[in-house]
C-alpha cells in the first residue's frame, strides 16, 4: 500500500544505533512540551527506516495523522467504492475528525516513536554477536530458529581433534534443549572435514597405549550415540571433502545438502581400520550391498553427485549458488510446526534406536582393536611423515 510522505522504503538500510538513538530522541520529545515540526520531520525520516513492515493497520493511522498534520481535517470526496485503497486511506484521514493539527503531530511522533522501539529491538544481531561463547574448535551460532555448528579448524581441514569431539557433543547437547526448530552441522572453510585428526594417535607414552585404545572407543561411542539419541531434524551442510568418521554418520542426519564441489571418502582399509558411526548398518540400507561395500571396504571416493545418486545426499548444489540456496531452504523448512516436525524425527528414530546403538557398541569394540595393529600405526606414521595423503 503506497503512502506518499507519510510511509515509504521500509526496507532503507540504518545501523541499530542509529535507530536507537533516533528513537531515543523522539521518546524524549514525547516526554516533552509537545512535538515540533524538527520532531515531525524527524519522524517522517525515522518512517523511511523501519526495517520491518508495520502491517496496513498502522499505515493508514500514519498517512491520517500525516494528512491531518500537514492539510488539517478531511477536505475531498471520498473515492468511489471500487478505488479500495484510497477510500480506506480517505476513512482513516476522515476519521480524525477535527482534531487539532498540533495533536495530530504529536499523535506521528508518538506512534513512529514506539514503531522505532520495537523495529531496533527485533533486528538480527551481527554473527559475532549471535556466537554462543565457550567453544574453542567450533563457532555456533542461533538465527531463524536454526542452530549451526561450524566446524572450526580450516587450516586442518575441519580435521576432529579429541576437544571438537567433545564440544560437538556439547553444542548437540545444547542445541537438543535450545528453542531452535532445526539443527546444522557444517565446516568452515575448503573442507567439511577430513575426518578424525590422525594427531589423537600421537604422543601416547609407552604402555598407554591400551588404554587410550580404550577411552578413544567411549568417546567415539558417546560421540556417535548423541547423533543415535539426537531428538531434533539434524542437517548436514556439505560445503567441501568430507571423510571418514564425517561420512559415515551422515547415515544418522535427517537432511544432507552437498556442495557439487563436495566429495565422500571412507578410506577405513588404507588406514588400517574399519567402519564406524553405524555406517556398517545404515550404508548398505542406503544404498545397498555392493555400492556400501566398494565405499567401506575399499575406500572408493564419491562425487557430490554420486553420493547423491546413492541416496546418501539428499539434495547437491552449484558451489557458486550453494549457501544461498540452501539456507533460503533451511529458513522455509525452520518455519514448520516444531512440535510435530519433531514428532516425526523421533516416530522414524525410534524404530532403530536400539539395534543402532547395538551397532555403534560393536563397531567401537573391534576399532579399539584396530587402533592396536601394526596396519593401523603404519598407516597414521605415514601419514605423518608425509609419505601418504589419500
Ligand atoms: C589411541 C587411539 C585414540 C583415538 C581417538 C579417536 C577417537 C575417534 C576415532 C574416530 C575414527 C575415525 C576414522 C576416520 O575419520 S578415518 C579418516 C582420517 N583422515 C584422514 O586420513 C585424512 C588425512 N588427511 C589427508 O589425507 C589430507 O590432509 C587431505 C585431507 C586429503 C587434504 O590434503 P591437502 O593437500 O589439500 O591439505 P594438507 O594435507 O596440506 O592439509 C592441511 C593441514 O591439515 C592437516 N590435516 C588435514 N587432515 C588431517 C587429519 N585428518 N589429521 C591430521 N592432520 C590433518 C595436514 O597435516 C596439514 O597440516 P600442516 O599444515 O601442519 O602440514
Amino acid at each position: 500500500m503506497a503512502m506518499a510522505g507519510a510511509v515509504r522504503c521500509w526496507r532503507l538500510g540504518a545501523g541499530p544505533s542509529s535507530l536507537q538513538i533516533q528513537a531515543l530522541s523522539l521518546h524524549m520529545s514525547k516526554t516533552a512540551m509537545g512535538a515540533s515540526q524538527k520532531d515531525f520531520e524527524s519522524a517522517m525520516n525515522q518512517v523511511k527506516l523501519l526495517k520491518k513492515d508495520p502491517g496496513n493497520e498502522v499505515k493508514l493511522k500514519l498517512y491520517a495523522l500525516y494528512k491531518q498534520t500537514t492539510e488539517g481535517p478531511c477536505n475531498t470526496p471520498r473515492p468511489g467504492v471500487f478505488d479500495l485503497i484510497n477510500k480506506a486511506k480517505w476513512d482513516a484521514w476522515n476519521a480524525l475528525g477535527n482534531l487539532p493539527k498540533e495533536t495530530a503531530r504529536q499523535n506521528y511522533v508518538d506512534l513512529v516513536s514506539d514503531l522505532s522501539s520495537s523495529d531496533s529491538s527485533s533486528q538480527v544481531k551481527p554473527e559475532a554477536d549471535r556466537k554462543q561463547p565457550g567453544y574453542e574448535t567450533l563457532v555456533v551460532t542461533s538465527e531463524d530458529s536454526i542452530t549451526k555448528i561450524m566446524m572450526n579448524r580450516p587450516a586442518k581441514k575441519n580435521a576432529l581433534t579429541v576437544q571438537m569431539y567433545r564440544e560437538i557433543m556439547l553444542a548437540l547437547e545444547a542445541a537438543s534443549k535450545d528453542d531452535s526448530t532445526l539443527i546444522v552441522l557444517t565446516g568452515n572453510g575448503d573442507y567439511y572435514s577430513s575426518g578424525n585428526d590422525l594427531m589423537n594417535f600421537m604422543n601416547i607414552p609407552p604402555g598407554e597405549m591400551e588404554k587410550e585404545a580404550k577411552n578413544g572407543a567411549i568417546l567415539l561411542r558417546d560421540f556417535v550415540g548423541c547423533f543415535i539419541d539426537f531428538p531434533k531434524p539434524l542437517v548436514a551442510v556439505i560445503n567441501g571433502p568430507a571423510v571418514g568418521i564425517s561420512v559415515t554418520i551422515l547415515g544418522l542426519f535427517d537432511l544432507v545438502y552437498a556442495s557439487d564441489r563436495a566429495t565422500f571418502h571412507t578410506p577405513f582399509t588404507h588406514l588400517g581400520q574399519s567402519p564406524e558411526g553405524c555406517s556398517s548398518y545404515t550404508f548398505p540400507k542406503i544404498m545397498g550391498q555392493a555400492k556400501a561395500a566398494e565405499m567401506l571396504m575399499f575406500g572408493k571416493k564419491l562425487t557430490a553427485r554420486e553420493a547423491c545418486a546413492q541416496g546418501l545426499v539428499t539434495e547437491v548444489f552449484p558451489d557458486s549458488t550453494f549457501q544461498k540456496e540452501v539456507w533460503t531452504r533451511l529458513k522455509a523448512y525452520s518455519k514448520l510446526p516444531r512440535n510435530a516436525l519433531h514428532i516425526s524425527k523421533q516416530s522414524i528414530r525410534n524404530l532403530e534406536k536400539e539395534k543402532l546403538h547395538a551397532v555403534n557398541a560393536g563397531e567401537n569394540s573391534v576399532l579399539q582393536e584396530r587402533w592396536l595393529s601394526d596396519e593401523c600405526m603404519n598407516a597414521v606414521v605415514s601419514f605423518l611423515s608425509r609419505k601418504a595423503k589419500l
